[in-house]
């Protein structure tokens, strides 16, 4: 179902608001998001609304396709990010790259 919403771990929202991150990797139910909608940015853990975002593009990609670009994107190191990856979906390999810029705060 198409949903104008994203969450994020409260642990990414100083990277969010800062701009140092600047895309979000998902699997299939976060697919939806479309190019040029405007989404409304809430904590996972407590759906605290934080900003606005514009969704840029959302492209598919494998997880071994992962690279310092991705990572760099996400403020991380490319070992942090397949952590992280891990850590949320387990063993997963198609992703969906959501780039997406700041539009309110
Ligand atoms: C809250 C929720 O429902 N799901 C997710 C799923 C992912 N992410 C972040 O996307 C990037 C790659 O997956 C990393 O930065 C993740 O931490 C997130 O913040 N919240």
């Amino acid at each position: 179902m198409s949903s104008n919403k994203i969450t994020f771990f409260q642990r990414f929202e100083k990277d969010i608001l800062s701009g140092a991150k600047t895309i979000t990797l998902r699997d299939a139910s976060e697919s939806h998001y479309k190019a040029g909608q405007g989404v409304s940015v809430s904590t996972y853990e407590t759906d605290r609304w934080f900003c606005d975002v514009m969704i840029d593009s959302v492209e598919c990609i494998k997880f071994d396709e992962l690279n310092s670009i991705h990572a760099e994107q996400e403020n991380m190191t490319l070992p942090e990010l397949r952590e992280v990856i891990t850590e949320i979906y387990g063993e997963i390999e198609t992703l969906w790259m959501i780039s997406f810029h700041l539009v309110r705060t």
